[in-house]
């Protein structure tokens, strides 16, 4: 089997919101997955549903399994971080690492307590005592000790200072990520994981909007930065997104030539955050 989550017309419907709608997707090990979308888009709810936490409609698979049906063995190879109020709050740290070393059979403690070593959260201390950030640290040490096949975060770093993000995310790609591994991260804070995704999904209103892998990311869609008399001809050219910026303004593309783009101004790769911008922004407005 080389695909580690298959999902098709993946659905699930909330009394009056369809908040998951007819999700295809289709991930191989090896894969670092941005899950983006505006609030209320349904990631969390497409997480929980791939993990067999909430119900769903439609075919899927993780690692060979049906959620639905096989949660228990699902849980056995995949990690899941969501909300970090879970830990048991009288415990101190020191006691809830004897506590997760006991029932996690793929857990690394000593890797935990490294991590722990490089932040504030001092292991004697009861999880009650720490801050929201520390807690979200401690959290993030509990599961990156953990050996999964499939890493699923979601809005890992809410909370966290912008320092411990990066630290964060660098260390995922440095000392947890491998060929074996695939990780979704599902974040509102694009600009900080683009650099490590292999793939992006938009999602908006339950639905996939993008589902790109950051190659073809780069081949499909370009970014002028037109100036002066450019301007009008760029606009001329069907584009999805125009924003100003200093002294001119910066146009998004999708399959267009570069080459039909060159004469006109600066062309680039636009940032995850300005094509997010550019697509759902625009659906955003047209569903109004
Ligand atoms: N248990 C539930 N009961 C009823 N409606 C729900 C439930 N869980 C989610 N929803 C609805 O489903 C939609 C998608 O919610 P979801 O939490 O999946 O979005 P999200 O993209 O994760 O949002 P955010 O970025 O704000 O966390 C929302 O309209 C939400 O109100």
């Amino acid at each position: 089997m080389n695909r580690v989550i298959e999902a098709r017309g993946l659905s699930r419907q909330f009394a009056q919101v369809q908040a998951v709608d007819g999700v295809d997707l289709s991930l191989k090990a090896g894969t670092v997955l941005g899950l983006i979308g505006p609030n209320g888009a349904g990631k969390t709810t497409l997480l929980r549903a791939l993990l067999g936490l909430t119900d769903c409609d439609g075919e899927v698979q993780v690692l060979g399994l049906d959620p639905r049906r096989e949660h228990a063995r699902l849980m056995q190879q995949v990690c899941f971080i969501a909300d970090t109020a879970v830990l048991p709050r009288w415990m101190t740290v020191l006691q809830l690492l004897d506590y997760v070393s006991g029932i996690h059979p793929r857990f690394d403690r000593g890797q935990a307590e490294r991590f722990l070593a490089n932040t504030e959260v001092g292991v004697k201390r009861k999880v009650a005592e720490l801050s929201k950030g520390m807690t979200v640290q401690l959290h993030l040490a509990l599961v990156m000790a953990i050996d999964a096949r499939v890493l699923i975060l979601d809005e890992p770093t809410l909370g966290l200072d912008i320092l411990f993000r990066k630290r964060f995310y660098e260390q995922l790609l440095n000392d947890y990520f491998d060929d074996e591994r695939t990780i979704i991260i599902s974040t509102h804070q694009v600009e900080e994981v683009q650099n490590i995704l292999t793939e992006v999904v938009f999602m908006s209103r339950g639905r996939v909007i993008l589902n790109k892998d950051m190659a073809s990311f780069e081949t499909t869609f370009s970014e002028v930065h037109v100036v002066g008399g450019a301007t009008a001809r760029a606009e001329a050219i069907p584009h999805i997104g125009s924003r100003p910026i200093l002294g001119g303004r910066a146009i998004i593309y999708e399959g267009v030539d570069r080459a039909l783009l060159e004469p006109l101004g600066q062309v680039r790769t636009p940032s995850v955050s300005d094509l997010f911008v550019a697509k759902i922004g625009g659906e955003a407005h047209h569903g109004q």
